[in-house]
C-alpha cells in the first residue's frame, strides 16, 4: 500500500460521516446521587402579584423513582415543573439535580443538558415524518449543531433507536407517519424522543389524558419499565392511573406539600380528604 492510500484510509477514517468526533461529543455530567436523592427542592417560594403559586415548596425525589404528583387546580405543579426546568425563577429556595448541580444557576437549554427531560401534556411530534425519523432528528438536535451537519446514523445509534421503537411499542409502526398514530401513540413517540437523550430524570405531565384504557394500561407499563434507569416523575389527575403506578404519591396544595406516602396513606389522610380527595367526593 502506497504511502497516499495510507493517509487517505486515516483521513476517512477521522472523516466517516457516520462517526462524531469524539471532542464534539457532549461530556456526561456525574449527577452526584451518593445520598439517594436526585431531586432536591428546598424552601422555593414564587409570587405572581402578590399571589404564592409556590410556598416554602420542599421536595425530595430519589434516584430511580417514579414519584406521582397531585393535586387540584392551581396547586402548582405544573409551576413547580417550570422551576426544576428553568423556565422559571423562583423568588427564594434552592434546587439541585443530585448534590451537586444547582439548577437555579442554569438555562433551560443547559438544564437538558444535564440530563432532564419534560414532556409536556400535548404531543408536539413531527407528524410529517416517520416515527423513526422522529427518534433520528431528536437524536441528532442531542448532538449539536455541528455534528447535525455532518453526521449520519451510525450503526450504535440505530440500535439505540431500535430499543427505543422497542420500548415505547412502536416498532410495527416505524415508517408510519407520526401524524397517523392514535393519540396514546404520539404521545409514546413524544417519551421516546426524550429517552434518546438518555436522561436522568424525566417531567411528564398528564400523560393519560384522552387516552383509551388500553393505552392508559400500556402507558402505565411504560413508565413503571422506564423507572430505575431513569427517575420519573408524573403529574396526573387520573387517580385510578396514579393508583396503578405509583409507589410513593406527593399532593401538593397552594404551592406546598400537603401530604406524602402511599397512595393508601395520602388517600387516608385527613388534609387531603379536605382539600382535595373531599372535592372530587
Ligand atoms: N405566569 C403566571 N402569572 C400569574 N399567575 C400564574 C402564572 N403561572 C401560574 N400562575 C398561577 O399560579 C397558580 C399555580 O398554577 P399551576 O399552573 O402551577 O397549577 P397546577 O397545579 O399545575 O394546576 P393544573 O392542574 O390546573 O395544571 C395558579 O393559581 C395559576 O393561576
Amino acid at each position: 500500500m502506497s504511502v497516499i492510500e495510507t493517509v487517505s484510509d486515516q483521513a476517512r477514517d477521522v472523516f466517516r460521516p457516520d462517526q462524531v468526533w469524539p471532542f464534539l461529543m457532549p461530556k456526561k455530567p456525574e449527577i452526584n446521587v451518593s445520598q439517594q436523592v436526585i431531586l432536591y427542592v428546598e424552601g422555593v417560594n414564587l409570587s405572581f402579584d402578590g399571589f404564592k403559586a409556590l410556598n416554602n415548596l420542599n421536595l425530595y425525589v430519589n434516584d430511580g423513582e417514579l414519584r406521582c404528583l397531585i393535586g387540584a387546580n392551581g396547586a402548582g405543579k405544573t409551576t413547580m415543573m417550570d422551576v426544576i426546568t428553568g423556565k422559571t425563577q423562583p423568588d427564594s429556595g434552592t434546587v439541585y439535580f443530585g448534590s451537586n448541580y444547582n439548577l437555579l444557576d442554569r438555562s433551560e437549554a443547559e438544564i437538558a443538558e444535564l440530563g432532564i427531560g419534560r414532556k409536556f401534556q400535548k404531543p408536539t411530534v413531527f407528524e410529517a415524518h416517520s416515527v423513526f425519523d422522529n427518534l433520528e432528528l431528536s437524536l441528532k438536535s442531542n448532538k449539536g449543531v455541528i455534528p447535525t451537519l455532518f453526521a449520519r446514523l451510525s450503526p450504535t445509534e440505530i440500535g439505540r433507536i431500535e430499543e427505543v421503537l422497542e420500548i415505547i411499542s412502536l416498532t410495527d409502526q416505524r415508517y408510519m407517519l407520526a401524524g397517523a398514530l392514535s393519540h396514546g401513540q404520539k404521545q409514546w413517540l413524544e417519551i421516546g424522543m426524550l429517552l434518546m437523550a438518555q436522561p436522568r430524570l424525566l417531567l411528564v405531565d398528564e400523560p393519560v389524558a384522552g387516552m383509551t384504557p388500553q393505552e392508559t394500561e400500556r402507558t402505565a407499563e411504560l413508565l413503571t419499565s422506564l423507572a430505575g434507569e431513569h427517575t420519573v416523575i408524573v403529574v396526573e389527575h387520573d387517580m385510578e392511573f396514579v393508583r396503578s403506578i405509583a409507589r410513593t404519591v406527593t399532593v401538593l396544595h397552594q404551592g406546598s406539600v400537603l401530604a406524602e406516602g402511599t397512595m393508601d396513606q395520602v388517600q387516608n389522610n385527613r388534609d387531603v380528604i379536605e382539600v382535595y380527595l373531599g372535592e372530587e367526593a
